[in-house]
């Protein structure tokens, strides 16, 4: 799994975050993936028979390694870093960075540091105050072959997460087939 680390880390690490209405994605194909504004996780488990989170990493890491516009959504904040991949039926479709900070994984939040390989979305979209916004893409790929990438802030009980997908090769996102 260290090889999703590698491989993928910089394509997200490198992302030029773009509004959703620059890169007009809007109507396309893939572009209700990309903007899917509940739970991620809940979407492709209704594209497999098995849908599975593999933890490849889970570290605290100081506020000094964010990036300027991490701090700008997030604030100036230590921070839990969570990565996996997302599988279906064994094909890994979503590589995800996620930025929790110290100060949201405090009172009922404390328990999103013990998720392991319980998806988070299932958690954070099972309370009513979860929500999502902030929500931008980028194109990590080519034009003609595109990998898509999204990065949103969520917010639950009014403490905010900062999530970063990459939607890899195998995922339904480049599927020809209409899809719901
Ligand atoms: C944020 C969601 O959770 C998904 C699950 C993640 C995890 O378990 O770490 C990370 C990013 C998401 O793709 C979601 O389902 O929308």
């Amino acid at each position: 799994m260290s090889k999703f680390k590698q491989l993928y880390k910089p394509l997200l690490d490198n992302a030029q975050w773009e509004t959703p209405l620059s890169l007009a994605i809007e109507g396309t194909a893939f572009g209700h993936w990309l903007l899917e504004p509940n739970s991620l996780s809940r979407r492709l488990q209704r594209h497999c028979d098995e849908f599975t989170v593999s933890l490849i990493e889970q570290k605290k890491i100081d506020s000094t390694m964010l990036s300027a516009d991490e701090r700008e959504l997030i604030g100036d904040v230590d921070c839990l870093l969570r990565k996996v991949v997302l599988m279906g039926d064994g094909q890994p479709w979503v590589f995800a960075r996620t930025l929790i900070p110290l100060s949201t994984l405090t009172g009922q939040e404390s328990d999103l540091e013990q998720l392991g390989e319980m998806p988070l979305g299932f958690r954070v979209f099972t309370d009513r105050s979860a929500r999502r916004d902030a929500l931008e893409v980028a194109n990590t790929g080519t034009q003609a072959q595109p990998l898509w990438a999204r990065r949103s802030r969520l917010w639950i009980n009014n403490k905010p997460l900062l999530v970063a997908e990459l939607f890899l090769a195998q995922a339904p996102v480049y599927s020809k087939e209409r899809q719901c």
